[in-house]
């Protein structure tokens, strides 16, 4: 829980198309057993990154904001692991993420769990964690904001990704 991760790695992504991409080339990267749990404001582009791991994955469509279903299970359309997309916002602690079982899941699936940190790292042994934040306004690191800022369709998203534990001892790449 408290422990370092492996490695992480800061990409900016210009817009939300972008976020999906860049979660699309991620997704061929990750395999059955995989967790991810997602973290930033609301509407930083958890969802918008998830529907981008879907497509990556190849897993039946129609990911979107569980706003009453805590948990939808997405099946694979070929040979791929499932994905299920979890959301605990309205979860008080990992008790509560107990109840939903998703051991049952977790070993045929790459589980995404929106707001899990603090929540669901007793899942897995491993974990990739991914920090959603606007590039540009109040939330802004200094070093991020002025490529974006002549671009009006652009709202940009910095993304971190960190790996844990011995699945990820290797980084991700995007070569
Ligand atoms: N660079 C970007 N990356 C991701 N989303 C973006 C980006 N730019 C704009 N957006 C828009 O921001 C919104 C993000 O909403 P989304 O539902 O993905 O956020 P969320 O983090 O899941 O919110 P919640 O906490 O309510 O679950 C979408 O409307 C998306 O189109
Ligand atoms: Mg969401």
């Amino acid at each position: 829980m408290g422990e370092a991760p492996q490695w992480t790695i800061e990409v900016e992504a210009a817009d939300a198309p972008a976020t999906q991409r860049l979660a699309a080339a991620m997704a061929v990267q990750l395999r059955r057993g995989d967790v991810i749990l997602l973290s930033g404001e609301l509407g930083a582009g958890k969802t918008t990154l998830t529907q981008g791991l879907g497509r990556g994955l190849g897993v039946r469509g129609g990911i979107i904001s569980p706003t009453f279903v805590l948990c939808r299970i997405h099946p694979a359309l070929a040979d791929g692991p499932d994905l299920v997309h979890v959301d605990a916002y309205r979860l008080g602690s990992s008790e509560e993420i107990d109840d939903i079982d998703l051991e049952s899941t977790l070993a045929s699936s790459v589980t995404v769990i929106e707001w899990g940190q603090g929540k669901a790292e007793h899942l897995s042994d491993s974990r990739l964690e991914i920090h959603l934040q606007r590039a540009t306004g109040e939330d802004a690191g200094d070093e991020i904001v002025t490529d974006f800022e002549e671009r009006d369709d652009a709202d940009p998203r910095v993304v971190r990704i960190s790996g844990y534990g011995p699945r990820w001892a290797t980084p991700l790449s995007w070569d």
